[in-house]
């Protein structure tokens, strides 16, 4: 980060923004400045005044979404799925709000995959409903990335399927991926990146577009300790920027991190 950028962070915080939110806003301003390939200060003026400007735009100010409920992103009323005669799922609840994290816990085949895609309007629930938030962000269990393309070109491509030019889409590939202490090399084909670096790839691809709705399926697979902890640290920042998260996980430490449970049981 350049001195602007932290001045903007330190201003933003001293106005009462959340730290999470504050780096969140700090970085997509960076990033806006690197499009344009002009210096910040000649695109924003000096960073305080920029700071107090963004935040009267954007009407967040200091009201920090802890506590408060924010609007519903995800609502299942009623949700049930069979496989021919075999019901894996029966009139599951859950609604998850902005700024709310839920995971969603049970037996091996008990249907959190199946419940997690119907989330994500993959899947067709058998009865029931489903209301959701448009910007949905969704990291399935195994990688959709292709062997063959770099990370640059699964951002690209990605970005391009939600409307973000290409330098745009690597950038901000580029700075997500760096959160997960990861930097991308540019001509490595997806097939000689390790396990855990594709579950990063697949992370950033879910995150992406800046989704207010996150569905990931046991997301860290793969992750070495570190990286485990770097996710859990981004899952609280998307919290504090007002974003809905629903994990599917089979880890019981990983509740300390979450406000709801959803738990499926054991399978039918
Ligand atoms: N497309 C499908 N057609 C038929 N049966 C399916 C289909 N998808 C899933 N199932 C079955 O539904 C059940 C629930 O599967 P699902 O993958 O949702 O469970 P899970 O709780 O995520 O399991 P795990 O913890 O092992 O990942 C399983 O018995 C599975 O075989």
């Amino acid at each position: 980060m350049t001195g602007w950028d932290s001045r903007f962070e330190t201003e933003l915080l001293r106005l009462g923004v959340q730290p999470g939110r504050a780096r969140q806003l700090a970085e997509e301003t960076a990033q806006q400045a690197a499009e344009c390939a002009a210096a910040p200060d000649s695109l924003f003026g000096p960073a305080h005044l920029y700071a107090r400007h963004l935040l009267s735009e954007l009407k967040t100010a200091a009201v920090p979404l802890g506590g408060a409920k924010g609007p519903v992103r995800l609502r299942l009323t009623g949700v049930g799925k069979r496989y021919r005669r075999r019901t894996v799922l029966d009139g599951v609840n859950l609604t998850v709000r902005a700024g709310e994290v839920a995971a969603i816990v049970g037996a091996n085949g008990c249907g959190k995959s199946t419940l997690l895609r119907i989330c994500a309007g993959l899947t067709r629930p058998t009865s029931g409903s489903v209301q959701r938030t448009r910007r949905v962000g969704f990291v399935p269990q195994d990688a959709g990335t292709a062997d063959w393309l770099t990370a640059d070109e699964h951002f690209t491509l990605f970005g391009a399927a939600a409307g973000m030019a290409p330098r745009r889409a690597r950038s901000t590939g580029e700075h997500l991926a760096a959160r997960l202490a990861w930097r991308p090399t540019k001509s490595q084909p997806t097939q000689h990146l390790s396990g855990g670096t594709r579950q990063k790839l697949n992370l950033v691809l879910g995150e992406l577009h800046a989704p207010d709705l996150l569905l990931l399926d046991e997301p860290y697979q793969g992750f070495d300790q570190g990286t485990y902890l770097d996710f859990w640290q981004q899952v609280h920042s998307w919290r504090d920027a007002g974003r809905a998260v629903v994990v599917v996980t089979h880890l019981l430490h990983d509740l300390q991190h979450v406000d709801h449970v959803h738990d499926l049981g054991a399978a039918q």
